[in-house]
């Protein structure tokens, strides 16, 4: 497949999903250009992941269509990779064999230049058991990229790391884009970490895109005003909703 910069890579066209009785997504519409760092962010149950599952070929949209480079995702596709919150390396395989499993053809030198990226070249032969939280999060990222994906899914991959790893994290996903080009959409519940990478930021309210927010900060992003004030913009919008929510719960208990 060829590397169109600045086209359209992932076109989300009217697409619905419910499971059961209960309508996650209505109506999804979004067009992601080749390079983009995109974030998703919204309250809890909003349908973000649902929406990354969709998108990652593993589970179906109810309707609707979900195009890579305008075919139809049918399935698993080899040009996208996930990242998950747990890292879901093997334990029984040593760290460059997890990342090899990245590597279509098995290749360890494409393994270990993959582990190199991430700065774990001197940890090839360890066991994930024996690495820290944000280490193993590093080797999974090292197997989702050493398959060089066009397009990267990253599901809160850095929620259980703590601040400081979380940064560091952040800062070589941020890094790892930049040189390679790929397509990044970011789940996440951390606004600010979604301000600190992403180019647009959108909010997902009700199954449906509330807020679609070009961020325009230059990189390496500084926490100054203007970065405060995406944060506050985003903060606001879903707190408000919060409050609509919470109001109109409260009205529906008083049959109001
Ligand atoms: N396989 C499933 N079967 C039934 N319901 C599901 C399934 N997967 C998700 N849901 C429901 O869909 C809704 C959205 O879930 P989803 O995980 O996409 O939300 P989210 O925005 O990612 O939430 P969080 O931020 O808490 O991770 C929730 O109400 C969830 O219970």
């Amino acid at each position: 497949m060829s590397m169109k910069s600045g086209g359209t890579l992932l076109h989300i066209r009217n697409v619905n999903k419910a499971f059961g009785q209960t309508h996650v997504l209505s109506g999804i519409d979004l067009s992601i250009k080749q390079g983009e760092f995109v974030a998703i962010v919204g309250r809890s149950g909003c349908g973000k992941s649902t929406l990354l599952r969709l998108i990652a070929g593993l589970d179906e949209a109810s309707s609707g269509a979900i195009l890579l480079d305008a075919q139809a995702i049918n399935g698993i596709h080899e040009d996208t990779r996930v990242l998950f919150q747990e890292h879901r390396l093997l334990p029984w395989k040593k760290n460059i064999d997890n990342v090899r499993i990245g590597v279509k053809s098995g290749d360890k030198e494409i393994a270990f230049k993959a582990l190199q990226q991430v700065g774990l070249e001197h940890k090839r032969d360890d066991w994930p058991a024996v690495l820290s939280g944000g280490q193993r999060q590093r080797v999974a990222l090292a197997r989702a990229l050493a398959g060089n994906p066009r397009l990267l899914l990253l599901d809160e991959p850095l929620g259980a790391l703590d601040a400081l790893t979380r940064i560091e994290m952040q800062q070589l996903i941020e890094q790892l884009w930049l040189e390679k080009q790929f397509t990044v959409l970011l789940v996440t519940h951390d606004v600010s970490e979604a301000v600190a990478l992403a180019d647009r930021v959108i909010i997902i309210e009700d199954g449906k895109i509330g807020l679609d927010l070009k961020i325009s900060l230059s990189r390496p992003r500084e926490h100054d005003s203007g970065f405060a004030y995406y944060e506050k913009t985003i903060l606001d919008r879903l707190l408000v909703k919060q409050s609509y929510e919470q109001v109109r719960i409260a009205a529906d208990a008083f049959s109001i």
